[in-house]
């Protein structure tokens, strides 16, 4: 049976400008965005540096929108506290970077923050299933983390096949090289929340772009798994 899921569009703000961020998450809120993606990179746990805490506190009050943040740094644990307390609405950690991931979990939900688990290419997929009844949704990186405007890797779909099969009502997200071919193949194996940076910003028509994305994610959804 098809589940009652939201497909969800999260455009990713590293393909914004840093420097007019309010701005740009405005605009992406106007669009349609369901959630505000923010992805921290701590030039140690992938080869890049971008936002933290401080940053999503600066940006909270001027945006309403869905923070959703993209925890791309080790030790983890260090930081649910400084989020929280900044304003993100949900955490996302990499179970690469932790051996206790069910205590992360448990952290971010007493902050009453949503919580994400993500796990990047090489990692598979066994690995999180034992923490998916406790989390809010999963995150499949569909690039090796770090950068934007990589190239999709379809062979990652098979993981959110394995996790569709086993949590029809999960929030399945998918980052890294989405646009709307994409996140057609992505839903047809039963993702429901699309990240896109390139895609959405890199165009002439970033609204345009978010509809296209959505209307491909629902055409799709779950048709191949
Ligand atoms: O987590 C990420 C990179 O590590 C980004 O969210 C992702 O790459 C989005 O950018 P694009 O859609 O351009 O691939
Ligand atoms: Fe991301």
């Amino acid at each position: 049976m098809r589940p009652s899921l939201k497909i969800k569009i999260a455009p990713s703000l590293l393909s914004g400008d840093f420097a007019y961020l309010a701005r740009d998450c405005e605009r992406m809120v106007d669009y349609g965005a369901d959630y505000l993606h923010m992805d921290v990179m701590d030039g140690h746990f992938v080869p890049n540096l971008t936002i933290g805490a401080p940053v999503i506190k600066s940006l909270r009050p001027h945006t309403k929108g869905f923070l959703d943040c993209h925890l791309m740094v080790s030790s983890p644990e260090k930081w649910i506290d400084d989020f929280a307390k900044a304003g993100a609405d949900q955490v996302g950690f990499h179970i690469e970077a932790t051996n206790d991931a069910g205590s992360i979990i448990d952290k971010i939900h007493k902050l009453n923050m949503r919580a994400c688990i993500t796990l990047k290419p090489k990692t598979p997929v066994d690995d999180i299933l034992p923490f998916l009844s406790k989390v809010d949704q999963v995150l499949v990186m569909t690039v090796e983390p770090g950068f934007g405007g990589q190239k999709f890797m379809p062979e990652m779909l098979e993981k959110v096949r394995t996790i569709r099969k086993q949590f029809p009502e999960l929030d399945i997200q998918v980052d890294g090289g989405i646009g709307p071919t994409e996140a057609r193949l992505a839903s047809s194996a039963g993702a429901n929340v699309f990240v896109a940076g390139s895609a959405i910003f890199n165009t002439p028509d970033p609204k345009k772009a978010i509809e296209e994305i959505r209307r491909m994610g629902t055409e799709g959804f779950m048709t191949d798994c």
